[in-house]
């Protein structure tokens, strides 16, 4: 298939990552003979550095243009000035807005090769599989911002219409898996929340099939580290869902292992890493890849609809973390084109085994 894809490689170690995960997309489409293209667009504190706008109009016409979008990552000390006039974290906020990719998946499993490096080093580690649905578009990172010299305020806003869509896409997905929503709200202090909780009531009369509970975001924070296996899909609005993922990924052993999927309504999406730039590790080349080439598998998956493709670049990966080589953050010493390469191999090996059980079923028919 035909497929033009953007890649927004961003900051820090956003472009160490988006190239290994794009040298995956580029062996995927080699041994299944598709046909994509790669346009690379500036995006955050390096668009603000060549053109002053985190997000440029260019940018913005070749995302609207493009089947799938693939960034890294934005924002870093730089750019990081309180008093800054643009910070390039509005840059991916603005792409999430203008592509109205309002439901983020970030599933999260735990590697049986990993669960050493995970805090919960027990049998409740077993069958961790959750997949958060966050909403991306509104909420408190979209709310009007006041600032004074000794006053600031984020307008945390949420309208039905937003709440129902998001919380349909988590229902649906549950269809797929085990059938059992959890939402996450704060409705015992916050009106936007018990907006969000008798809105999620609602939608969710329509899926008497799946089953639905709630739970407040505070000891949520505590649930998903001493009981993750409880949970199936995970609701929950813009800011509960940024934080619990970046904590579910220590579950996972690494924050540099979780992926993402941004969705709207039609097939294209915005695909991410769940972490930030890491300035701390930036340009050392030893950024752990494994999130953007999982998000790789995402992209496959959702927006071209490629299934044999998206479970072969996740057998790869699954086969890098079983036997190595590991990045740094995960126990290893290898750096980002190590694992990169090892995981090209390893998709080289699947590749050619389903060839030829391919054959070979071709022969016996
Ligand atoms: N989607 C995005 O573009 C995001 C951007 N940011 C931005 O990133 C910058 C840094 O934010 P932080 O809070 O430090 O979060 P971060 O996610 O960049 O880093 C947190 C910690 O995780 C480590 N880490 C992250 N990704 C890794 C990887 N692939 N391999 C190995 N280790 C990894 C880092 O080295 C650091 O110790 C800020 O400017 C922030 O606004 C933060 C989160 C998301
Ligand atoms: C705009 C981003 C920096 C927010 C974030 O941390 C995320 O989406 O994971
Ligand atoms: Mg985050």
């Amino acid at each position: 298939m035909k497929a033009r894809i953007v890649t927004l490689p961003g900051d820090g170690v956003g472009p160490e990552v988006t190239a290994a995960a794009v040298a995956v997309l580029q062996a995927v489409a080699a041994h299944y003979a598709h046909d994509f293209s790669f346009d690379e667009q500036l995006i955050g504190g390096a668009a603000i550095d060549a053109t002053g706008e985190p997000l440029p109009a260019a940018t913005l016409a070749a995302c609207k243009n493009a089947d799938a979008l693939l960034l890294g990552a934005v924002g870093g000390p730089k750019w990081s000035d309180p008093n800054a006039p643009v910070r390039p974290e509005q840059g991916l906020l603005g792409l999430r807005a203008a592509l109205g990719v309002y439901a983020n998946l970030r599933p999260l499993t735990v590697h049986p090769a990993l669960a050493s490096l995970s805090p919960l080093k027990n049998e409740k580690l077993h069958n961790v599989d959750v997949l958060f649905v966050r909403e991306l578009t509104g909420g408190a990172y979209f709310g009007a911002k006041t600032r004074t010299a000794d006053t600031a305020t984020d307008e945390c806003k949420y309208t039905v219409a937003e709440v129902e869509r998001v919380t349909r896409r988590a229902f649906e997905l549950a269809r797929g898996r085990r059938q059992h929503v959890t939402s996450v709200d704060k409705a015992n202090v916050l009106e936007t929340s018990r907006l969000w909780r008798s809105t999620v009531i609602r939608v969710a009369a329509e899926y008497p099939d799946v089953k639905l509970e709630h739970q407040l975001v505070d000891s949520m924070a505590m649930l998903l580290l001493t009981q993750p296996n409880r949970y199936d899909v995970v609701v929950t609005e813009n800011l509960f869902g940024d934080i619990l993922t970046d904590e579910a990924a220590a579950l996972a052993g690494s924050l540099g292992l979780l992926p993402s999927a941004s969705l709207g309504e039609g097939r294209k999406g915005l695909y991410e890493p769940i972490h930030g730039s890491a300035p701390d590790i930036a340009g050392k080349g030893v950024a752990n890849p494994v999130g953007t080439i999982l998000s790789v598998a995402l992209l496959l998956r959702h927006s071209l609809q490629l299934e044999a493709e998206a479970q072969a670049v996740e057998a790869a990966v699954d086969h890098v973390l079983q036997h190595g080589p590991h990045s740094r953050d995960i126990g290893g010493d290898a750096g980002t084109d190590a694992v990169r390469d090892a995981v090209l191999a390893a998709l080289n090996d699947h590749a050619n085994s389903s060839n030829a059980s391919a054959d070979r079923e071709r022969a016996c028919g």
